[in-house]
């Protein structure tokens, strides 16, 4: 016998036999899901008890990166397959749990993309640790106080975050992770109005975001930037002159209301962040390798560096460059190829890089990110 349902309202209260019937049929299918999830669940746990005898790590991220590919690559519809990832995160992160919880850095405050980009990769079973700046992501992560760090690396728009790049090079720390976060930003204030509104608040990236829509639409309003979009949607909290432009996650956590929705002049803008450990990740075979080089300052050089990535048919997506900072002019290229360090092609291509320039670090091989 079916239970009551009291979640029937007004629409349906008369009661469609046919509706009763098919949510018998949802309530059956989620007993048999949470059976499985249990079962699934206990697995892990004896998972977790097997590694625990050889001090083997929890966290395996290309293994968690193989199962998101198969169920993808599985997935017979109709749920998309961004939704089936992330139940699968949850459900993933819920097991890993089990082991441990972890804990994970990330720039901070909370409501930040940052954070956005940590629960997109870790799921909600690990605590959050938000730190002030990229340099105490690095720090905390290399003193083990916390598992990983979660970095912003670049932005679709407004390119490179120079201090991250920094830190890559100096870091002993491994890339194990990438993560695409879709940016969406929101004009938001007090009472969701313009009126009585004097300056419009954000990081510098922000509002570099919204160039275009600020200039259209907001010409008079001074622009003001701080230290993140969090930290402006707090200011706009407390007055009613402020707004503030930021992620919709952070009006709700401010109690602020948007004036304007995805106001960022590029409809696709994205940052894409890097997961930071003492981790290396095995291969999986749709990786990716961070690599950081120079080269003595002759014609030519560039060029013969790069050469072997093409005659070993390795793949460049990234190439980007940074001064080196001794006052000469040097520089640092930062440059991501597909495959992992341990494919053979790319451990030949590898092999004729370190051999032709003047400084060559692998930063990490870990899975590329899809979605
Ligand atoms: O396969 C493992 O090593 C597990 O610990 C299990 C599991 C999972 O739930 O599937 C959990 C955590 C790891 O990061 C990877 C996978």
């Amino acid at each position: 016998m079916a239970e009551q349902d009291n979640t029937q309202g007004a629409t349906d209260a008369k009661g469609d036999p046919r509706l009763d019937s098919l949510r018998v049929r949802i309530d059956e299918v989620d007993r048999e899901l949470l059976a499985l999830l249990s079962r699934r669940a206990r697995l892990a746990q004896e998972v977790g008890e097997l590694k625990k005898t050889t001090d083997a790590p929890v966290y395996r991220p290309e293994r968690e990166a193989l199962i998101m590919r198969k169920l993808r690559e599985a997935n017979p519809g109709p749920l998309p397959g961004a939704a089936i990832e992330a139940v699968w995160r949850e459900i993933v992160s819920a097991c890993r749990e089990l082991e441990r919880r972890m804990r994970v850095a990330y720039l901070g405050p909370a409501g930040t993309f940052s954070e956005q980009a940590l629960l997109k990769h870790f799921g909600s079973g690990v605590d959050p640790i938000a730190c002030p700046t990229i340099d105490e992501v690095f720090r905390a992560t290399e003193a083990g106080t916390v598992d990983f760090g979660v970095v912003p690396v670049e932005n679709s728009t407004e390119g490179a975050v120079n201090r991250t790049l920094d830190l890559f090079l100096e870091t002993s720390l491994a890339i194990s992770g990438e993560v695409l976060v879709p940016v969406r930003q929101n004009l938001m204030s007090l009472g969701g109005t313009l009126e009585g509104v004097t300056r419009i608040v954000s990081h510098a990236q922000s509002l570099a975001q919204c160039i275009g829509w600020l200039d259209r639409n907001c010409p008079g309003i001074e622009r003001v930037p701080v230290a993140s979009n969090a930290e402006a949607a707090r200011l706009a909290s407390l007055d009613a002159a402020t707004a503030a432009i930021a992620g919709e996650n952070a009006a709700a956590r401010y109690g602020l209301e948007l004036v304007a929705r995805s106001i960022q002049d590029d409809p696709n803008n994205r940052t894409r962040f890097a997961v930071v450990g003492r981790y290396e990740c095995a291969a999986t075979g749709a990786d990716q390798t961070s690599l950081i080089l120079s080269v003595p300052d002759r014609a030519g050089a560039v060029h013969a560096l790069i050469e072997p990535l093409a005659r070993h048919g390795v793949s460049m997506k990234r190439f980007e460059s940074r001064p080196a900072r001794r006052g000469e002019w040097e520089y640092y290229f930062y440059i991501d190829i597909l495959g992992h360090q341990s494919d053979t092609n790319v451990a030949t291509a590898l092999e004729e890089l370190r051999r032709n320039s003047a400084f060559c670090k692998v930063v990490g091989s870990y899975p590329r990110a899809v979605v």
